[in-house]
């Protein structure tokens, strides 16, 4: 449960976090869909599991404070989650529970629910009221409760409980509280009377009927319940706490919903103000003292004092089972996972600054997206370095940290920039990667030679190449540099000698002649990057085995993450790591949007073969091949 966490000894300021819970809805597979099983699966009643979609034979886990899977009870649900933070209200302090998740995966049955299994909403007001009436006889407060109830519905305030209203402002006052002047608030002395006004502006939210949900609630519903306490006796106290119960409206993947028109607009307006409430999540989760970005929807101006604010806040995040949802569902971990850092600090509004665990962590998160394919030595390192996330058990990695340094400090100063700013940075950005590439080239070029070096020593001297290095006497070591510059030339015959290339690998081969051609592991092959591509015949062919319509889905859905996918969505990409995701943005920003998936070609450092080895492994695992 959700306990203010004293922030100094004896001190009057405490912290609370928000209390992130993911409920499991049950599968429910439409009869013409196919029956595929769950994705996900709970493992215990904080843990849960989802196949990892970069290699379909490894899960990805999760921790949270509850786990709530398929047969838990709507009971179970509020007296483990929700129940234990309301007596906060009676004292003056906030508190808010809000669901969250993708459309269909059961927010409104758990907050809602149905006459035979009441949900969230109807038990907590329940509670409140029973809560007050315990207190009412010999208590020296006096209770009184009252009742607002609201949607925002593309992006304007509507009040539910006097229907004909206009979109309504939202301020604050001066004690930082928010307010919405105009807003109907009514005085409930049972929770009968509740209901008398609760149930008809219920029927007033907008809902709709789409593609994946029958009744989807296409705005963000917010009950507030206020319970003001005043003192019987002098000096006549008075204190406000506030509950928020809030049905968020589902994330959407317009291509799934099959979202048109009115529902498109909608749509967007839901997904815009729930990427808000991600990015306001990111900011409190980075622990800096920069601008949280409340302002820039109407729900997170809503929820202000929710989210690092002054709430005891749960969030129970509804997912659903079946594989249609498998990305949905992927996201909204990530999303409550991340909320799970978040520090409320009551009554100071301040942001509490992240341990340093937890930012690295934040930071891990980040690079959790690195390429499969890096070697099993880096990987390993990493994972010694780094404590396991509670929120995320897979493997982390880190592409060449200096360079990524530099790189990463270059566009975060980007991210501040105007426009035109940024889009003369991002060039540099892309000068500076060419410019690192050619060092490393000749870096490589280097150590082949002086290996060549090394290496005809030992073979003049009938020294192991390998010992040659280690042995510290002097002449044994030089005396072979002396026709150093025989050896030179033949280090650029060399690999065409022993090449058996075809001829236009071979004229790959001799424009990078100085880089490749020490190294006779036959391994090496892989390193070369042909003009033609022909190397990928071996990449080739499997697609023939595949049904199109799955092969064109798997296509369009790449398209939509190289095109609007955040950084984390790009790097959910099979060998996509940080790096690349980072590159594919900046391409983005210069180039636009990819017109077909083969423009990811045009990427620094994406070959022929990078490109037909990715299409391979994500269209593969995304099939759970
Ligand atoms: N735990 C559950 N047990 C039984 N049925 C459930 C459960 N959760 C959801 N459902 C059912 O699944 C369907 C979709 O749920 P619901 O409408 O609550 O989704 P939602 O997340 O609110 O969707 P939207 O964002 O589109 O409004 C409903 O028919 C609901 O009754």
């Amino acid at each position: 449960m959700a306990q203010r966490v004293p922030l100094t000894d004896g001190g009057t300021k405490r912290a609370s976090r928000v209390r992130v819970a993911v409920r499991l809805r049950p599968y429910m597979a439409k009869p013409d869909e196919k029956d595929e099983g769950p994705c996900v699966r709970g493992i215990d009643s904080q843990n849960l599991e989802i196949i990892n979609w970069r290699n379909a034979t490894e899960t990805v886990k999760y921790h949270f404070d509850a786990f709530h899977g398929e047969n838990t009870t709507q009971q179970e649900v509020f007296l483990s989650s929700v129940k234990p933070v309301l007596p906060h209200v009676l004292t003056g302090q906030n508190a808010s529970v809000f669901a969250y998740g993708p459309t269909g995966a059961g927010k409104t049955h758990t907050m809602l629910g149905s006459s035979e299994q009441p949900g969230v909403i109807p038990r907590a007001v329940r509670e409140v009221c029973k809560l007050v009436k315990s207190k009412e006889d010999g208590d020296e407060w006096e209770y009184i409760i009252g009742m607002s109830y609201l949607e925002i519905y593309n992006e304007k305030v509507l009040d539910l409980l006097s229907p004909n209203s206009q979109d309504l402002p939202i301020r604050e006052d001066k004690d930082k509280n928010i307010l919405i002047p105009g807003l109907t608030h009514t005085t409930i002395s049972s929770y009968a009377e509740f209901d008398k006004y609760f149930v008809p502006a219920t029927l007033n939210r907008t809902t709709a009927s789409t593609k994946l949900n029958q009744r989807s609630s296409r705005s963000h519903a917010i009950l507030l319940i206020k319970v003001v306490r005043t003192q019987r006796t002098l000096p006549y106290r008075r204190q406000t706490g506030k509950l928020y119960l809030v049905d968020l409206a589902g994330s959407e993947d317009n291509r799934r919903t099959g979202n048109q028109g009115i529902r498109l607009k909608e749509s967007g307006a839901i997904n815009l103000s729930l990427f808000t409430l991600s990015k306001v999540v990111d900011s409190l989760n980075s622990g800096t003292s920069g601008r949280v970005p409340y302002r820039d929807s109407k729900l997170t101006r809503l929820l202000q004092d929710s989210l690092g604010g002054s709430a005891h806040s749960v969030m129970i995040t509804n997912i659903a089972p079946e594989y249609t949802y498998y990305f949905d569902t992927f996201s909204a971990l990530n999303f409550a996972a991340k909320s799970k850092l978040i520090v409320n600090k009551p009554f100071t509004r301040e942001t509490v600054a992240i341990p340093t665990i937890q930012v690295k962590r934040t930071r891990e998160d980040h690079e959790a997206g690195s390429s499969g394919n890096e070697p099993q030595k880096k990987r390993q390192k990493e994972e010694k370095k780094a404590e396991p996330p509670a929120a995320s058990m897979h493997i982390h990695s880190f592409a060449e940290p200096s360079v990524m340094d530099r790189l990463i400090a270059l566009e975060k100063l980007m991210m501040n920039c105007q426009d035109k700013d940024r889009l003369d940075m991002l060039k540099d950005v892309a000068q500076s990667r060419k410019e690192i590439q050619e060092l490393k080239e000749k870096q490589k070029e280097f150590e082949s030679k002086a290996m060549l070096f090394s290496r005809k020593a030992g073979d003049n001297s009938g020294v192991n190449p390998q010992s040659s290095f280690k042995n510290t006497v002097a002449p044994l070591q030089r005396k072979p540099l002396v026709d150093s510059k025989d050896n030179k030339q033949k280090a650029v015959v060399q690999p065409l000698q022993v090449s058996h290339l075809k001829p236009l690998q071979q004229l790959a081969v001799v424009k990078k002649q100085s880089s490749v051609c020490l190294k006779k592991d036959p391994k090496l092959s892989d390193q070369f990057e042909p003009l033609d591509g022909k190397e990928n015949i071996m990449e080739r062919g499997w697609e023939s085995h595949l049904d199109t319509t799955i092969l064109e889905q798997s296509r369009k859905k790449i398209m939509q993450i190289l095109n609007s996918g955040s950084l984390k969505e790009l790097k959910s990409l099979q060998q996509i790591g940080d790096k690349k995701a980072k590159l594919i943005q900046g391409w983005r920003e210069i180039h636009g949007d990819f017109a077909k998936v083969e423009d990811l070609r045009k990427v620094e450092g994406m070959t022929e073969k990078r490109f037909a080895s990715f299409m391979k492994a994500n269209i593969l695992s995304a099939m759970g091949k």
